[in-house]
């Protein structure tokens, strides 16, 4: 029989499900991937016996990024994998000891051989939810030295996360609901981590897949792609293919010589009565790149029309190859536009569809894919929203993924209490003030069901109730205050790594199912908030006592001048 009482047992089991918790997506992300100054001041508490003193970090940023007025929280989970498994190894150890004064003491390493984040506590803002200046998005509570250890990593793995989750929910924002958004980043972004990054953070903020298969594999991503000009160039003519039967969808038959049955297709539609005189000769090597992938690929063809010339080539080509497929009862996916003038290509594309449709009785032709890319941004979207296109998919790469708007979002990691001694820390520019004491936040719901103010409160004060009125004060200016009647009232951070503290953890969520809240919430914000053009600002507020405390503590804490 065990010996191990009930206690023991449960402890036990909480070890097992927290060594369940598997590392961070990136090998790299070790407790060496912080700044130096981090274990420097380790030493310094730890020579002056502070380094176990109780600590209170919260992480938040100042300014939602790309001019707007919401940011999508990202990062999480990778927080949580690496705390999970945060201990360092004797090499690492070895390193450090390498690179601090040789003057530090040995007791020191020996130190650090034993420490670990199973006295951490994080509580934190659900993964995929829009998010606020100001408002902790973690709070991490624990031993001072070792919470200071964790601030580069945590700020690493989620400034970036939660910038390029935000221009992803931006892109989508424009390119509305019903289009299809492909992550193309891989090639453009900031090295691997941040082509990985990029695809999980942008399928987290609402794009519909990648062509990323790293990603496709890691995280579950739907994988999608096309095909490149170097496909097209890289044939000479029809000649060239060998194998040229394909059997119909069904199995019932094979047509023997596929490439026939295309030319003899690009001749129908050359005398055709609506395209007759719109082409002429297309180009030969381009109709047997088009032939040739749809040999390969007869339920997914997709072909890119724009290595010669969209309309005078590349789409009678498309056509010629996609009706070929329909004869042996395969529907053509579509095409690929990565050039040119991509609202008028795509209505001139629609058109020569429609005409297909029409002259050769195939219907659902009108319908065939349109996808674009080549350099979109939030603004081209925009621009060929206003224009009017035929555009059913987006390919992004470049400026979605290096978040080339705006290159970082300033989330910092500052102290807010002490051995339960409240910090703030002060600056002439009043936005970067930090708010002091361990808190609780809030978000408020209106009438219509619209968020509408978040707001914080001192740890133990009671929190806001459905149905009361609640007075929420801006934290820094006097006269912006208002009064709340929330019809819902949602607590924002919940516990994801309760330490020794005994609380139960919430469990990481599947990818997905981040991605559906990300969604959710966004269209759950007023449009106002949403806008591109002069959005109006969230309101991010304060309880009164916590307000009065804050004031308390500022002129505490202020010298006051003196003037000669
Ligand atoms: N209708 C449109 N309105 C606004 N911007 C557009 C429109 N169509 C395309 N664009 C954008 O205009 C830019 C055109 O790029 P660029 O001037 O390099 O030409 P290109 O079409 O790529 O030519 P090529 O590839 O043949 O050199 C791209 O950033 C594209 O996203
Ligand atoms: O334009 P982005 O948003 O970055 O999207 C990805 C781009 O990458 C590919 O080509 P690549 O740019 O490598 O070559 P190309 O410009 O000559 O087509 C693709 O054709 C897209 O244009
Ligand atoms: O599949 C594609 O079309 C693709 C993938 C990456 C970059 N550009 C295009
Ligand atoms: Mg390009």
């Amino acid at each position: 029989m065990d010996a191990k009482g009930n206690g023991e047992m449960a402890a036990a089991a909480a070890e097992d499900v927290e060594r369940a918790i598997a590392g961070p997506t990136n090998p790299m992300v070790t407790p060496l991937l912080t700044d130096l100054y981090q274990f420097t001041m380790f030493y310094a508490y730890w020579k002056a016996g502070k380094h176990h003193e109780r600590s209170v970090f919260d992480l938040y940023f100042r300014k939602n990024p790309f001019g707007g007025e919401y940011t999508v929280f990202a990062g999480l989970e990778e927080c949580i994998k690496f705390i999970a498994n945060f201990k360092m190894t004797e090499d690492e150890i070895s390193f450090i000891r390498d690179s601090l004064p040789s003057s530090c003491e040995d007791g020191f390493f020996d130190y650090l051989r034993g420490i670990d984040c199973s006295d951490v506590e994080v509580y934190a803002i659900s993964e995929g939810s829009v998010v606020f200046p100001k408002v902790p998005l973690l709070r991490v509570e624990g031993p001072i030295a070792v919470v200071q250890l964790l601030e580069t990593p945590f700020l690493t793995l989620i400034n970036y996360a939660s910038l390029v989750a935000t221009n992803a929910a931006r892109h989508r924002f424009v390119a509305g609901k019903s289009k299809m958004l492909l992550e193309f980043g891989l090639r453009r972004a900031q090295g691997p981590d941040g082509g990985i990054g990029a695809s999980k953070y942008c399928y987290m903020g609402g794009f519909d897949a990648t062509s990323n298969v790293a990603a496709g594999r890691l995280f579950g991503i739907p994988l999608r792609g096309t095909h490149s000009h170097a496909f097209v160039s890289s044939y000479m003519s029809p000649d060239e293919i060998v194998e040229k039967s394909l059997q119909s969808s069904d199995g019932s038959h094979t047509c023997e010589d596929f490439v026939s049955l295309v030319q003899t297709w690009l001749n129908k539609i050359q005398w055709s009565p609506s395209l007759r005189g719109i082409f002429g000769e297309t180009n030969q090597s381009e109709l047997a790149a088009f032939t040739s992938y749809a040999l390969a690929f007869p339920n997914n063809f997709l072909a890119l029309v724009d290595t010669y010339d969209v309309v005078r080539s590349g789409i009678p080509n498309f056509c010629a190859v996609a009706l070929a497929l329909n004869d042996l009862g395969y529907k053509a996916v579509g095409i690929r536009l990565d050039s040119g003038d991509l609202a008028y290509l795509s209505c001139e594309v629609r058109k020569f569809f429609c005409a297909v449709a029409k002259d050769f009785g195939v219907p659902g032709f009108e319908k065939t894919g349109i996808t674009a890319s080549n350099d979109l941004n939030e603004e081209t979207l925009d621009a060929l929203n206003k224009q009017g296109h035929e555009v059913d998919a987006y390919g992004i790469g470049t400026n979605l993924v290096t978040c080339f708007a705006q290159p970082a979002l300033g989330c910092v990691f500052k102290l807010v209490e002490i051995n339960n001694q409240p910090r703030i820390k002060l600056s002439e520019d009043v936005s970067k003030v930090s708010i002091p004491c361990k808190k609780r936040s809030y978000r408020l719901y209106g009438r219509e069901g619209y968020p509408l103010v978040d707001i914080m409160t001192g740890e133990n004060e009671p929190s806001p109730k459905v149905g009361e009125r609640i007075l929420c004060r801006h934290p820094f200016n006097e006269s912006k205050r208002a009064y709340v009647v929330p019809q819902q009232v949602e607590e924002l951070m919940k516990c994801y790594w309760p330490g020794s503290s005994g609380k139960p953890r919430v469990e990481l969520p599947a990818l997905k199912d981040i991605r559906d809240r990300c969604i959710k919430q966004l269209e759950k914000m007023r449009p106002d908030h949403m806008r591109r053009l002069n959005p109006t600002p969230y309101k991010v507020s304060v309880s009164a006592k916590l307000y009065d405390f804050i004031h308390f503590l500022w002129l505490n804490e202020a010298p006051v001048g003196e003037l000669q």
